[in-house]
């Protein structure tokens, strides 16, 4: 088979920016990218994409209504597809047997039935979701028990490692691309195939073959560890604030070693995407009988939401132990910079805890609108009434930070860098709080400005007083 013809099921952060660089990069194949959802294909094929990605505008517009095309016509996409890629969400289940922890696979089973029901020839079915290990068994299950007369599949695993806000560079510049399939000539060929696709951009070398479950455990892994590189440093971020030690300096000094290396080493409020991968792995180790890999995981989970609550706790014992009735601003509502996606950000929970403290909190994000921040706290279980009294969405950070009692930074977009912070002091309620959960800004120059900072990791105007412990307990 030669694939002429790609579709992808499901048009969200994954599906979309991975097939329009498929598009751009492989102008002879047709790539239709399918979503169930008629308003995310009708945004898709706006000016205004449904997504915040850097780049990806330029790269949908070179290749859209050429080669690369946007419906929701889901069943006609899969009958003219050589290769079908799943791109579909797989959140953490919220009820039944593995509630809050088991990735809920009823999208993944649904691509697969929609495939099986509307195929009349031989496909390649991709999974580029996150999915646990063995997950290809269950598709492939679902596919033959389906399957019409004359019809065959390979099913591969292709897991994707691009990371928001940096999406349409890490696709094209990929570490590495991994393709798993089945240890037969069959398999050997569909792996061969989808080896071509990636060939026109990605270098031979950085394509790497497994077997199907080596795949799919591989992207558990290394989303696992690298949970666990942030929950390692934010937990040293505690000692740091404890003793004086800085964990800048900390980080700096630990990366250098080259065995251990500078990336991801930023310690901040916590909170991100790889929760629910992390507790799909936790689930995993649990079902095979592996309680002690299971707690390791999940003490990775545990550190990051501490982080959270620390930072949070921080916040309310700064403002004298009060927060009710005071104004706080939330600069930054994204999990990270440079997306608008808010799916596990530690925004989330200062917010709903400052609102349940009493506080009436403002919010600004360059990229975040006012009914994502809404349905975000709604599902948290923040109330309309809450909402209405306590809660107001702001177009800009002057806007955001006038008459406020702290400033709490959440995500690190640069425009908070630059912010005229002597008008920002000027214009709070005094003394002024700013919380830099992300470690961005000057702290030296807020200190002088007059603002009370406080950050991760360090301890600023006072490194050491209050120290609370003593390596020789006789000296305290
Ligand atoms: N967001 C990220 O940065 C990354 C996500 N992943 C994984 O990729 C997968 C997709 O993630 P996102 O793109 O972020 O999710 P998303 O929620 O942005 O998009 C998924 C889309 O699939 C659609 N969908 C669900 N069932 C469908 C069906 N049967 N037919 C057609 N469309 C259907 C939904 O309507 C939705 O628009 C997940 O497994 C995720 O863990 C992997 C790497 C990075
Ligand atoms: O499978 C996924 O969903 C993706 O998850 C992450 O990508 P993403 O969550 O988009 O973004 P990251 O850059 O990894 O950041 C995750 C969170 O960790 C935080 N982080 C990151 C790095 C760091 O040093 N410190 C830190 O606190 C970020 O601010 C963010 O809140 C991985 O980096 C991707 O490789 C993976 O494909």
């Amino acid at each position: 088979m030669v694939v002429k013809s790609i579709c992808c099921l499901g048009a969200g952060y994954v599906g979309g920016p991975t097939c329009s660089v498929i598009a751009l990069k492989c102008p002879e194949i047709k790539v239709t990218v399918v979503d169930k959802s008629k308003e995310r294909i009708a945004q898709w094929n706006s000016d205004k994409l449904p997504i915040y990605e850097p780049g990806l505008d330029e790269v949908v517009k070179a290749s859209r209504g050429k080669n690369l095309f946007f419906s929701d016509d889901c069943d006609a996409a899969i009958v003219e597809a050589d290769l079908i890629f799943i791109s579909v969400n797989t959140p953490t289940k919220t009820f039944g047997n593995g509630k809050g922890r088991a990735p809920d696979l009823k999208f993944v089973e649904g691509a697969a039935r929609m495939i099986a029901n509307v195929a009349k020839s031989n496909k390649i079915v991709v999974e580029k979701s996150t999915v646990p290990v063995n997950a290809a068994e269950s598709v492939m299950k679902i596919l033959k028990a389906n399957q019409r007369p004359g019809v065959s599949y390979q099913i591969l695993s292709n897991p994707e490692f691009l990371a928001e806000g940096t999406a349409i560079n890490d696709l094209l510049n990929a570490d590495r691309v991994l393709i798993g399939g089945e240890e037969t000539a069959a398999g050997e060929a569909a792996i061969e195939e989808l080896c071509k696709i990636y060939e026109h951009w990605i270098p031979r070398k950085k394509i790497l073959t497994t077997n199907t479950w080596s795949s799919e455990l591989s992207k558990l892994a290394a989303n696992a560890m690298l949970a666990q590189r942030i929950s390692s440093i934010n937990s040293l971020s505690a000692v740091c604030e404890a003793t004086g030690a800085d964990i800048t300096e900390v980080a700096r000094a630990v990366g250098l070693d080259s065995r251990i290396g500078p990336k991801f080493l930023q310690a901040s409020i916590g909170g991100s995407c790889f929760q629910k991968d992390i507790l799909n792995l936790v689930y995993i180790c649990e079902c095979l009988n592996l309680p002690h890999v299971a707690a390791y995981w999940q003490s990775v989970i545990d550190m990051n939401q501490h982080q959270k609550h620390r930072f949070t706790a921080k916040v309310i014992e700064s403002l004298f132990n009060t927060v009710s009735g005071k104004n706080i601003c939330i600069l930054g509502f994204a999990f990270k910079k440079n997306t608008g996606d808010t799916r596990e950000s530690a925004a989330i929970y200062v917010s709903k805890t400052l609102i349940d403290e009493g506080a009436s909190i403002k919010i600004y994000d360059p990229k975040v609108e006012k009914p994502q921040i809404y349905e975000d706290l709604k599902y948290v279980g923040v109330t309309d009434e809450q909402f209405q009294r306590h809660v107001t969405i702001c177009n800009d950070a002057y806007l955001a930070t006038k008459e406020c009692h702290a400033v709490v930074l959440c995500t690190e977009w640069d425009e908070f860098v630059t912010l005229d912070y002597e008008k920002i002091y000027d214009q709070m309620m005094k003394p002024a709080h700013m919380f830099d959960g992300r470690k961005i800004l000057d702290h030296n120059n807020l200190l002088r400005i007059g603002f009370h900072v406080e950050t991760i990791g360090s301890r600023l105007g006072q490194p050491f007083k209050n120290r609370r412990y003593s390596i020789n307990p006789q000296v305290v």
